[in-house]
């Protein structure tokens, strides 16, 4: 078999982020070997919040196009404390997402066998929860353009303008139809506050219905206001699939979706690009938890998951299995009572690691 080589660049970033990543491309490299017939290049990069501190900088000028070498990125978390966080965030994730033409954030999220979901409906029912939320990833909310004036004084005026074009609804409604399209359900729910919001957000809702046209009879849809949405989210899980939502309003309910699923430390995300020009980057969506960095507990599963969607999006169609695989050695370990402290466990973040690789081994390349 020949062996094809993927080149990561592996972006650790900031507290747990560095023990998550750590511990991902230990479980990648442990899955290729097991495999045999791929492995991986991984070049960290070290654009830390204390990087920064001591130079100035988080990513160098050349920092894209070092990106833009490789197969795709793995990320971990950044921001700290003592930078703050709209300075970490616009140095680092935010212009990757967008100089990466990474307009997608797929943000799946279900009840993995043996977590426990901190509500007994769906600790009962675990199957009712079974979402993919699509996040746009490239404008809305992000677009990053406002600025202040009078900041010194009582007076200070400050905006914050959501930019929606055209172009960039339409393709996140195509992708997330296209998703729903692949799914079980076949259902589509799309998030707005066009009640509250008159142009943006009716111009999203607008070309929702243009796009919902082509999927007649083939993908079922609805439409929630934001704010009733969370409330849906808790008290019939069972009744959506897919959600499609802006960049704020799908960061937003994606934690919460995390938190019903049993933790933040569970969910993953991949921020693609579809057209594949620039490498699509991957990363648990919760951040670098300063809380309890530097004790050894954070919850690597995220990061895992988020390593078996890169590994599906490497492989397009042919590591699907392998991928799989990996899914089934996390839960197979979270199931024999190897779990960290947010889903009610005693490991650390190594003792998960290793048990997971131990099961890799157990698994891959013996089906
Ligand atoms: N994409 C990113 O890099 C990203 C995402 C979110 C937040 N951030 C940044 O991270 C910093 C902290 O943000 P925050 O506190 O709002 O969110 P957070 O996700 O870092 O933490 C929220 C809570 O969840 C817990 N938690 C998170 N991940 C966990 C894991 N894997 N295992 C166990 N517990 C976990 C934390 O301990 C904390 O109590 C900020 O600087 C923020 O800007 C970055
Ligand atoms: O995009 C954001 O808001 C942050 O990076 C983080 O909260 C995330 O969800 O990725
Ligand atoms: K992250
Ligand atoms: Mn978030």
């Amino acid at each position: 078999m020949s062996s094809t080589t993927y080149k990561i660049a592996a972006i650790p970033g900031d507290g747990i982020g560095v023990d998550i990543t750590d511990a991902a491309s230990q479980v990648l490299n442990t899955l290729a070997q097991a495999h045999g017939g791929f492995s991986f290049d991984f070049m960290t990069f070290d654009w830390s919040s204390k990087k920064y501190l001591e130079r100035g900088w988080y990513m160098p000028e050349d920092g894209m196009a070092q990106l833009k070498k490789h197969d795709a990125i793995y990320f971990g978390a950044v921001g700290w404390p003592d930078v703050p966080d709209h300075i970490s965030l616009w140095s680092l994730i935010l212009p990757i997402r967008t100089s990466m033409n990474q307009y997608v954030n797929v943000r799946p999220t279900r009840i993995l066998k043996s977590v426990t979901a901190p509500l007994a409906q769906l600790q009962k029912n675990r199957k009712d929860l079974d979402w993919v939320i699509i996040r746009e990833n490239s404008e809305g909310e992000y677009a990053g353009q406002g600025g202040i004036t009078h900041g010194h004084g009582p007076n200070a005026i400050a905006t914050e303008l959501a930019i929606f074009t055209r172009v960039g609804i339409e393709r996140i409604m195509r992708f997330a139809f296209e998703t729903a399209k692949l799914r079980p359900r076949k259902k589509l729910t799309m998030v707005t506050k066009s009640n509250a919001q008159r142009h943006g957000m009716v111009l999203w809702d607008k070309v929702f219905y243009e796009v919902a046209k082509e999927y007649e009879g083939v993908v079922e849809w609805d439409k929630m206001l934001v704010d009733a949405m969370t409330v849906r989210m808790v008290n019939k899980p069972e009744s959506m699939d897919t959600i499609v939502a802006t960049n704020l309003h799908a960061d937003i309910l994606s934690d919460l979706a995390a938190a019903l699923a049993g933790s933040i430390g569970i969910a993953p995300s991949s921020n693609l690009d579809p057209t594949r020009s620039c490498p699509s980057m991957f990363e648990p969506i919760h951040g670098s938890a300063p809380d309890i960095a530097g004790k050894g507990i954070a919850n690597p599963v995220g990061a895992f998951w988020s390593a078996a969607e890169m590994v599906r999006w490497l492989g397009k169609g042919d590591l699907d299995k392998t991928a799989d695989q990996l899914m089934e050695a996390i839960e197979n370990v979270s199931e024999n009572g190897i779990r960290t402290r947010d889903m009610g466990g005693e490991s650390s973040t190594k003792e998960v690691t290793d048990a997971v690789c131990k099961e890799i081994e157990a698994i891959v390349g013996k089906k």
